[in-house]
């Protein structure tokens, strides 16, 4: 993160809702240099591990609104489906100069920016959970009263959780959505079902079980750091006529391998995504 634009803020980073994704970005923001007292965190169900952590570095949890000086950032991590009531209770904390940073899967710039003050500042994200340990990937697109000065803070505050993607077009976020955001869910599923695939030819279940978590999260970091494309390095697994070869064939069934099922998948995630948005 930025040093110079954490020097520049004019007041707190306010993140409501600290469930799963807002925790994980809590994590991503202290562990990688967002000083603590900058932090107020809203949560009525705050986790007692996060607010024990939150307390020992000095950020503020569920304080008064009348104590939140204006907010340099409101960061909207609550489900998409509780946001018209949120949105009208946070209403009063945007000031003149606050940028708001939504990470709701679904919900639109115009929905967000129709239930706040005239004029407000508006990133639309979608950030993913390996953000708690920096190894995110945020999407994101500005609304049109984002200046340079946002653009860069917002930009300051996701990439302290990894990669960032600004996009010009708002349409693509239910599809990266599905891509980026969901993602993680469907690798993790990969480890799960790897896992049970090789307890049901045989393997003790805890064996398969630390096999398949060490496979994918091995493939994950040789991917980046050798930077080599996926196909690439799958075939490199690849012998002729071997064992990956016969998975394969499986795997890459035309009909009804991965590709198929994850098209579906990816396509069902967008859909949701569209949804949740009304
Ligand atoms: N999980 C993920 O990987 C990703 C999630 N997102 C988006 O992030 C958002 C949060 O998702 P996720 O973290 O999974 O959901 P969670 O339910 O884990 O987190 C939302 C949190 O907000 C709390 N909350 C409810 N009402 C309020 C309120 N009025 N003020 C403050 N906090 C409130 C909830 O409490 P309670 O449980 O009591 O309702 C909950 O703890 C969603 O919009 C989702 O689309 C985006 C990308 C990835
Ligand atoms: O499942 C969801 O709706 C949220 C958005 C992306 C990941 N989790």
């Amino acid at each position: 993160m930025s040093a110079d634009i954490l020097k520049t803020l004019t007041g707190p980073v306010v993140l409501v809702g600290a469930g799963k994704m807002g925790g994980a970005m809590l994590e991503g923001w202290l562990g990688l240099g967002l000083p603590a007292e900058r932090l107020v965190v809203l949560e009525p169900n705050l986790a007692e591990n996060l607010a024990a952590r939150l307390g020992a570095a000095g950020a503020r949890a569920n304080p008064d609104f009348a104590d939140i000086p204006a907010p340099a950032v409101i960061v909207l991590a609550v489900k998409p489906q509780v946001a018209p009531v949120v949105l009208a209770t946070i209403r009063s904390l945007v000031a003149p100069g606050t940028l708001v940073v939504s990470i709701m899967a679904g919900r639109t710039i115009d929905f967000i920016q129709e239930a706040l003050p005239n004029g407000a500042a508006v990133v639309r994200t979608i950030p993913n959970t390996p953000a708690a340990i920096g190894q995110g990937i945020t999407v994101a697109v500005p609304n049109r009263h984002v200046e340079a000065a946002g653009r860069d803070l917002a930009h300051a505050l996701l990439s302290a959780l990894g990669s960032v993607e600004w996009i010009a077009d708002e349409a693509l976020m239910d599809a990266a959505t599905a891509v980026s955001g969901s993602g993680p869910a469907y690798v993790f599923l990969l480890a799960e079902a790897l896992a049970a695939a090789g307890a049901a030819v045989g393997l003790p279940a805890d064996l398969a079980g630390r096999l398949a978590r060490a496979t994918v999260a091995g493939s994950g970091a040789l991917m980046i750091q050798s930077g080599t494309d996926a196909a690439t390095l799958r075939e490199n697994v690849t012998s002729p006529g071997g064992t990956t070869a016969a998975a394969l064939a499986v795997l890459m069934d035309p009909a009804r391998g991965f590709g198929p099922l994850l098209g579906e998948a990816v396509a069902a995630a967008t859909q949701r995504g569209r949804e949740l948005g009304h």
